[in-house]
């Protein structure tokens, strides 16, 4: 069982922590994973690594995110560590986003159970009380630039392929408000009414220039700018960047917190939609021929 908002929930079948290898690190911190969550803990700096490992995009399906909620609430009850990297595993892509997989051809339950836990890890991510820094090594649209875009700091790698934004419209589909709100904070509102209504993609040169992110340095030299942008921030005492970064934060977390049943509601009825349905299949249809 894992705990998801307060709320004990059974955890799906095929998801067992059970299944996770718990070790001891070479500086004697538990290293734990799962099967598609990495950690690499380093806890004589307080750091723990988080790669995404779910081949071949780290699209984020229902198992997927329950595996790496119950790893995040682990990391933040673990007082050893104050900042993650969090990074992918998965060679040129950072995250495909969410799993059209599992807002196609399923029924409501299925969608309510599943945008349940996409609200639950963006929550975990957005109001965490450690550092969270980005060290973005692919390509990372939609869902998967929303999880970026909950960290405190952005390092992407130079390699043009590595485009980033909310590029939902062009799958016929729409942003909900909160990651709208996430976005807006992030690089202003008329940049973020650009961005969504074209879909954009932008590129690292651009994604840099709209304030996308914060940085983009070699692709071989991503980890070290993360962690040494993770040192300077952990440089600050944790009390006072902690009420900041809630002081900054929680009014976007909480306008999804109160109307989070209404925001299930929502998106059931709208990916439900027959229309909405068909755009999602043609769209998984093309990315499947795209290599024929
Ligand atoms: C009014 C109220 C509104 C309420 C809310 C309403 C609506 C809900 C909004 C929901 C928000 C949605 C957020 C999302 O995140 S949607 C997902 C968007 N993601 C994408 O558009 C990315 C699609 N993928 C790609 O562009 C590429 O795959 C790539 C990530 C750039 C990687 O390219 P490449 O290395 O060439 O790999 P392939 O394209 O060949 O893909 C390999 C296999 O992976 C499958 N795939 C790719 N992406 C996904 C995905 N997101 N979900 C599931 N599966 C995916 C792809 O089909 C290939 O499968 P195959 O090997 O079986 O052919």
């Amino acid at each position: 069982m894992a705990l998801l908002a307060g709320r004990t929930v059974l955890l799906r079948a095929g998801v067992r922590l059970g299944a996770e290898a718990a070790t001891r690190g070479g500086n004697g911190a538990r290293r734990f994973a799962s099967h598609r969550v990495l950690v690499e803990p380093d806890a004589a700096a307080g750091i723990a690594t988080i790669k995404l490992k779910n081949p071949p995009v780290n699209s984020l399906s229902l198992e997927f995110l329950t595996e790496l909620i119950i790893c995040l609430e682990k990391l933040e009850n673990d007082k050893t560590f104050r900042g993650i990297i969090l990074t992918s595993d998965c060679p040129g892509i950072f995250s495909a986003g969410l799993d059209l997989r599992e807002m196609c051809g399923k029924n409501p339950a299925h969608y309510a159970e599943y945008w349940r836990a996409v609200q639950e890890i963006w929550l975990k991510l957005y109001l965490s009380n450690m550092v969270l820094v980005a060290a973005i090594n692919g390509a990372s649209p939609a869902g998967g630039c929303l999880m970026a875009l909950t960290c405190d700091y952005r390092v992407l790698a130079d390699n043009p392929r590595y485009r980033i934004g909310l590029n939902e419209t062009l799958l016929g589909i729409i942003a909900p408000f909160w990651f709208k709100d996430n976005l807006v904070n992030t690089i202003g509102h008329r940049a973020a009414d650009r961005a969504l209504q074209l879909g954009l993609l932008f590129p690292p040169t651009e994604a840099l220039q709209v304030g996308m992110v914060d940085q983009v340095v070699p692709e071989d030299q991503i980890h070290s700018t993360a962690l040494s942008v993770m040192s300077q921030w952990l440089a600050i005492p944790d009390h006072a960047r902690q009420l900041t970064k809630s002081m900054m934060r929680k009014a976007t977390a909480d306008h999804l917190i109160k109307q989070r049943e209404a925001d299930i509601q929502n998106f059931v009825s709208f990916i439900s939609k027959d229309s909405i349905q068909k755009s999602l299949q043609v769209y998984l249809e093309k990315l499947k021929q795209k290599k024929h």
